[in-house]
């Protein structure tokens, strides 16, 4: 069933169409990887998603147009967005990052059972716990992000590059954590610049090329795709 639509999505910064009509679909449970270079509007199609940019077109999350809805209503509807460079608040602990991505959540045993529920796929946070995250290594940062976003108990997590930045091991271990949350039953849409890897642990990719979509297909074709290879996988 699908969770997510966007329906030929334009997206302006001004007088720059960055999304020149977007089409995509990410069905529940799936991993979808969205892949293009540098300037493709990756972070502009999650952005349009949770309403940090002015939009044409129709965003549908669980049957309902969420199109106009500013960033902290499309956040209450379900959808979790980690952006690029992980924006974790760098003075506060682990525990406080946490709490903070639970902050509408007035029950305390809920959020200390979330934050138990990260811990079982971070466990590098919990022994971190009493850290501010801004004093942690850049994995240990992503970890935070996503976990912190996790609070909510989203319906699907936006994941803008989590690899970036990242040591091999680490990028390793992100992906094997994404892929652990998809187990557990998350859905997930992955942008990232490391499309071989993207693609491996997705379900369905999407190629995006100057804000047009140009290619999708079951993640294992677009894999084996010489074009695809050509491009992105060299
Ligand atoms: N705030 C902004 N103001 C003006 N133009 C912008 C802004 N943000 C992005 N753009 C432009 O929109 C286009 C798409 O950018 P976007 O960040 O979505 O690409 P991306 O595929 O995520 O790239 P990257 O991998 O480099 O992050 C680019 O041409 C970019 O220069």
């Amino acid at each position: 069933m699908s969770l997510l639509q966007l329906r030929q999505v334009h997206a302006y910064y001004g007088r720059i169409e960055a999304l020149k009509g977007v089409s995509l679909t990410v069905n529940e449970g799936e991993i979808v990887s969205l892949i293009g270079s540098n300037g493709a509007g990756k972070s502009t199609t999650l952005k349009a998603i949770c309403g940090q940019v002015k939009i044409q077109g129709s965003v549908i999350f669980g049957g309902k147009d969420i199109s106009a809805q500013p960033p902290h209503r499309t956040a209450l509807e379900g959808i979790a967005h980690v952006p690029e460079g992980r924006r974790i608040f760098p003075r506060l602990t682990v525990k406080e990052n946490l709490e903070m991505g639970a902050f509408s959540v007035k029950d305390k045993k809920k959020v200390k059972e979330r934050t138990e529920r990260a811990f079982s796929y971070f466990p590098r946070l919990k022994e971190r716990y009493h850290q501010p995250g801004g004093t942690m290594s850049g994995g240990e940062q992503q970890m935070l992000a996503i976990a912190r976003a996790l609070m909510m108990q989203p319906k699907i997590l936006l994941l803008d590059e989590p690899s970036m930045g990242l040591a091999p091991i680490l990028v390793d271990q992100i992906f094997d954590i994404i892929q652990e949350l998809n187990r557990g039953g998350m859905t997930i849409l992955l942008v990232e610049q490391n499309a071989y890897q993207a693609l491996q642990i997705a379900h369905r990719g999407y190629v995006i090329q100057t804000g047009d979509i140009l290619m999708e297909d079951e993640a294992r074709s677009l894999l084996a795709n010489d074009q695809v290879k050509e491009a992105y996988l060299a």
